[in-house]
């Protein structure tokens, strides 16, 4: 498999804590374990110049809470901008454009990124200047910008190759491969709570089984997100699959 270079994700955040300590366990710990991505994390409060290494104040016009001051976010991109240069630097935000596994999969060919986590109400909006994209999670509001930068740096770690154990599994997610939802899966003890397997995934007939998994997928995207069905379309046989699960559901 050739190398690929590491991949190296800066995160601009007062909680330095939150991003290492999520970095511990799991898939992204094991990429860093392995070297196949690098996280640096820089604190604004490093580069504030008030003797209390202040970092938020008073919005101006008024209003509630307190907003992240300028200045030392600007000198912490600036200097995550030089540790890794070239890559964009994006800000995570409610007002950000919707991360979808397609922006996912264009970010994980990139050599890094610099994400940037707010905290308070917010950020001084001159701080936009300096950033290359504003992306939300979902349409929630959270405390922080911490964990939508983890977030976005799972989903991308995910898809370098060499990570995941099964070599195809990331190519294999539902969303990337097929723009389905997934199928329902099972595994030993083969009865809970006398609820038993579908005994197709007994059968040992491979070609029985993808063709179930697939039309479990085609019924359940059209079920609960009529919208990627309807984006997606239906390939040859998949109109008969689907009327086939629609006709066994009414039963
Ligand atoms: N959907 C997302 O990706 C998402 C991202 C961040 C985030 N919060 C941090 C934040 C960052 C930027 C601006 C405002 C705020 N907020 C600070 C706290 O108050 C509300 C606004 N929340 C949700």
């Amino acid at each position: 498999m050739a190398s690929r270079l590491v991949m190296r994700f800066d995160v601009i955040t007062i909680f330095p804590g939150l991003i290492h300590g999520y970095l511990q366990e799991g898939i992204v710990g094991r990429a860093l374990t392995r070297g196949l991505i690098e996280v640096q994390t820089w604190n604004p409060r490093d580069f504030s110049d008030s003797t209390y290494r202040r970092v938020d104040d008073r919005p101006f016009g008024g209003g509630p809470g307190m907003l992240m001051m300028a200045p030392p976010l600007l000198a912490a991109i600036a200097a995550a901008r030089q540790a890794n240069p070239g890559v964009p630097v994006i800000y995570l935000s409610p007002q950000g454009r919707r991360l979808q596994q397609q922006a996912v999969q264009d970010f994980a060919v990139l050599p890094g990124l610099i994400l940037l986590a707010g905290r308070y109400e917010g950020v001084d909006e001159r701080v936009l200047a300096a950033v290359d994209a504003e992306w939300s999670i979902g349409d929630y509001v959270l405390a922080g910008g911490e964990l939508p930068a983890l977030v976005l740096m799972e989903a991308v770690a995910r898809q370098l190759p060499g990570l995941l154990g099964h070599a195809d599994s990331a190519a294999e997610d539902s969303f990337a491969a097929s723009g389905l939802l997934d199928c329902p899966h099972y595994t030993r003890p083969e009865v809970v709570a006398g609820a038993s397997v579908p005994e197709v995934l007994l059968s040992g007939d491979h070609g029985r089984i993808r063709r179930w998994r697939l039309q479990q997928s085609l019924g359940r995207t059209a079920e609960r997100r009529p919208d990627l069905l309807e984006q997606r379309g239906l390939q040859a046989g998949e109109k008969e699959l689907l009327e086939e699960y629609r006709r066994q559901d009414g039963e």
